[in-house]
């Protein structure tokens, strides 16, 4: 099967940088997300991140435009007929990811394949949620999208090697490298990055040093780009405890309790950079 159209769900700082990147390479893209200010902020991103391009001298002006012409907005899901892979990339809670896939299993095609960018989240569960778990797969953006070269695949329980086979081709044709991975709570990604982020935070919870010093020592120490606290913020904190909830859950093992700060702060609404406010303040 040959994809040529993809709709990407969620007009977050995921699903934008996916949305640029499939419309970069050619893909026609439908950018889909509940209403429609949110996906023109997904697009004002996208613009945004081209321009620096331009400016650089990686891009032309009338290749930028291109590019941004190649994404069509979507606030209705059923536009999802008309596409052949549908990479959802909203918010990291199983119960959304299910009622999504059983909706897109009744409005796609049958020929689609219906990828997710979870971080953490059952790929076999979510495929459950159709009549189509053989065309259900984990497709694994990393942050920030336009930059990052790894894509993580997942394979559900039953998805098939033909699908597999379609997403690995496109993820070559993103210019990105796959990697396979099996259908484990957190991947491999997650399972390791986000324990240490969670360790991280306890340093802080527990007094040891300031989020600038633990980002100091991780920067410095082990020449991490970012420290860990930094990309916690980036990543969104919501999202770090989403995934510490699923590793917490998944494998019954008290290593992986979230931190209580973590919990604290997306309580309060502090989610990072995203929402101007985590462990560091943002203009
Ligand atoms: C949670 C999950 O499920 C999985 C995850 O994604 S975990 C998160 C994984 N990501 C990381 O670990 C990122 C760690 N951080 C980094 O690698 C780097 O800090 C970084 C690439 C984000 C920025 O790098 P830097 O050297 O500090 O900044 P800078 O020189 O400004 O940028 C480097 C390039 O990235 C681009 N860039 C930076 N931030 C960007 C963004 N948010 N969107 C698009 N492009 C961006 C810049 O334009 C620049 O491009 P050129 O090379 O073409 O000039
Ligand atoms: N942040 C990261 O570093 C990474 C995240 N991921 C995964 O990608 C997904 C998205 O994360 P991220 O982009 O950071 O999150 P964001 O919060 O930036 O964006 C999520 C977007 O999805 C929208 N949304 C929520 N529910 C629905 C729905 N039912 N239908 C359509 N759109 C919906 C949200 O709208 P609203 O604001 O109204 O809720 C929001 O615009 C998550 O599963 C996350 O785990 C994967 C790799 C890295």
């Amino acid at each position: 099967m040959d994809v040529k159209r993809v709709m990407v769900i969620g007009a977050g700082q995921m699903g934008s940088g996916i949305a640029q990147v499939c419309a970069g390479a050619g893909y026609s893209v439908m950018l889909h997300d509940l209403k429609e200010e949110f996906v023109e902020r997904g697009l004002g991103t996208i613009s945004k991140n081209l321009q620096r391009q331009v400016s650089k001298g990686s891009l032309q002006e009338d290749e930028k435009q291109e590019v941004l012409t190649r994404i069509n907005k979507s606030t209705n899901l059923d536009n999802a007929k008309e596409v052949d892979l549908v990479i959802e990339a909203a918010v990291e809670k199983i119960e959304i990811k299910t009622n999504l896939f059983a909706s897109l299993d009744e409005l796609t095609q049958p020929h689609t394949i219906l990828a997710s960018n979870t971080s953490s989240l059952p790929i076999t569960e979510i495929a459950a949620a159709t009549k189509r778990p053989e065309k259900v797969i984990g497709m694994h953006f990393m942050n920030p999208v336009p930059v990052m070269k790894l894509v993580e695949i997942i394979r559900g329980l039953a998805t098939t090697d033909e699908t597999y086979a379609v997403i690995e081709d496109m993820t070559k044709k993103l210019s990105k490298v796959p990697v396979e991975v099996n259908d484990f709570p957190g991947f491999v990604s997650n399972r390791v990055l986000m324990p240490m982020i969670n360790e991280a935070i306890y340093t802080v919870y527990e007094g040891v040093a300031a989020p600038e010093a633990v980002d100091e020592v991780m920067k410095l120490g082990m020449n991490h780009p970012m420290g860990p606290i930094t990309l916690a913020d980036f990543i969104g904190l919501d999202t770090c405890l989403y995934i510490m909830e699923t590793l917490h859950e998944g494998f019954g093992d008290n290593k992986y309790r979230p931190c209580p700060l973590l919990r604290k702060y997306v309580k309060a609404g502090w989610l990072g950079r995203k929402s101007g406010r985590g462990f560091y303040i943002y203009e």
